[in-house]
């Protein structure tokens, strides 16, 4: 008989926020912060548990409950406590944000449920055993990872590596449920979805995107119509992706946590460089940065450009997503020391007007 399982996966004190926090899971607003806090740093196994039991993934395909416990235990144990943002709880929140991207009325019942829990799968171990370095940095100092990899999508590689052999381990065989065919379509989507973080292929990604939107059919009832494998392989990749590219999207104090980590751990690899008599990377000198202006530069030059063509291909389900994420550009914009100079000259002009207006008003 199937032992019973804690109602999250997880075992936590507090019953009553718990309930309150995971009511969220289907939600932009959803806070995985909280959920670290309130399951003692199991966020992942948490949220991956509920949101399959939720889609009735365990049932479709068999999986016992205490085997996908098993797994996910063992893959957030894998993931790097001590590194500040690509950790267990960035992990926990790419799997809830693709959960609800996936959920947009725009692709009702486009993908397959070996799609879905491809993309789920692929959205938890993204970035198991991140070390806080990015690929560049471990090419420049020629890594065992950087050679075992030939600097190609390293750590994308690793992490899909690392999650494939955890599915050896006693009591984590995680799909042995499925047919060969399955598993080998899964893991084909999997490897191609977690390949696809790596932020070098985020331009030819977006132009692929580009080009559906341009193109796009739509089925009588609005939903999309993706009749060919490489334009259903193209919009999970993106998906994905749109999901690691989420935290400017979402709610400004849950997206300042972000930031503060992020930045952290830039700085840390910043500091690494320095020491080891390395060029400095863009964003992670300490001594010279300005994080308000990374911000605005991230949105304006990657997040702003992919979320604007995800909200076309899925209109109206990400028009909230794309609001937040323009408020939130105009205020991190705001924040910058120096009030932002106009950029040109009749800004600057402008700027006289409205000043001379004001004062119109101002005097009686
Ligand atoms: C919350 O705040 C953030 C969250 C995540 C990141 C990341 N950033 N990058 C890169 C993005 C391009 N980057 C840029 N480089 C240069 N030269 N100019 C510029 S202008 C603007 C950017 C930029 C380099 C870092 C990664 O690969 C991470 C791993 C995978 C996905 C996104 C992750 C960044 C955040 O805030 C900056
Ligand atoms: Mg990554």
């Amino acid at each position: 008989t199937q032992d019973v399982v804690p109602r999250f996966g997880v075992s936590y004190e507090k019953e009553e926020d718990m309930e309150n926090e995971m009511a969220n899971v289907d939600r932009w607003g959803f806070d995985a912060f909280k959920i670290d806090h309130l399951t003692n740093h199991k966020p992942l196994t948490a949220v991956t548990f509920t949101i399959l039991q939720e889609r009735g993934l365990l049932k479709t395909f068999q999986i016992p409950q205490k085997t996908l416990i098993a797994y996910v235990m063992t893959l957030e144990g894998n993931y790097n406590k001590d590194v500040k943002y690509h950790n267990q709880i960035h992990a926990a929140d790419v799997v809830q944000s693709t959960n609800y991207l996936l959920s947009a009325p725009a692709l009702e019942n486009v993908f397959t449920d070996i799609e879905i829990l491809a993309a789920l799968f692929a959205a938890a171990i993204h970035d198991v055993r991140h070390p806080g370095l990015n690929n560049q940095f471990l090419i420049a100092s020629s890594s065992e990872l950087a050679i075992l990899y030939n600097d190609e999508s390293v750590l994308e590689n690793h992490s899909v590596a690392v999650a494939f052999k955890l599915l050896q381990l006693e009591n984590c065989s995680l799909f042995e449920t499925l047919t060969k065919k399955q598993l080998q379509q899964l893991r084909r989507l999997v490897i191609d979805m977690v390949l696809a973080t790596d932020m070098s292929k985020h331009m030819s990604l977006l132009a692929d995107l580009k080009t559906m939107v341009e193109s796009k059919k739509v089925a009588g009832s609005g939903v999309l119509l993706l009749d060919n494998y490489n334009d259903r392989m193209m919009v999970l990749k993106n998906l994905v992706h749109c999901a690691d590219l989420g935290n400017p999207t979402k709610p400004l104090d849950i997206y300042r946590k972000w930031t503060e980590r992020v930045m952290e751990e830039f700085f840390l690899q910043g500091d690494l460089e320095r020491q080891k008599g390395m060029e400095v990377s863009p964003m992670m000198d300490r001594y010279n940065a300005s994080v308000e202006k990374s911000q605005v530069g991230f949105i304006d030059f990657i997040v702003h450009p992919l979320w604007e063509t995800w909200a076309d291909l899925v209109y109206p389900d990400a028009q909230e997503l794309l609001d937040n994420l323009e408020e939130n550009r105009d205020w991190y914009s705001s924040q910058i020391r120096n009030s932002p100079t106009p950029t040109s000259e009749e800004d600057t002009i402008k700027e006289t007007d409205e000043d001379e207006k004001f004062q119109f008003e101002m005097s009686p």
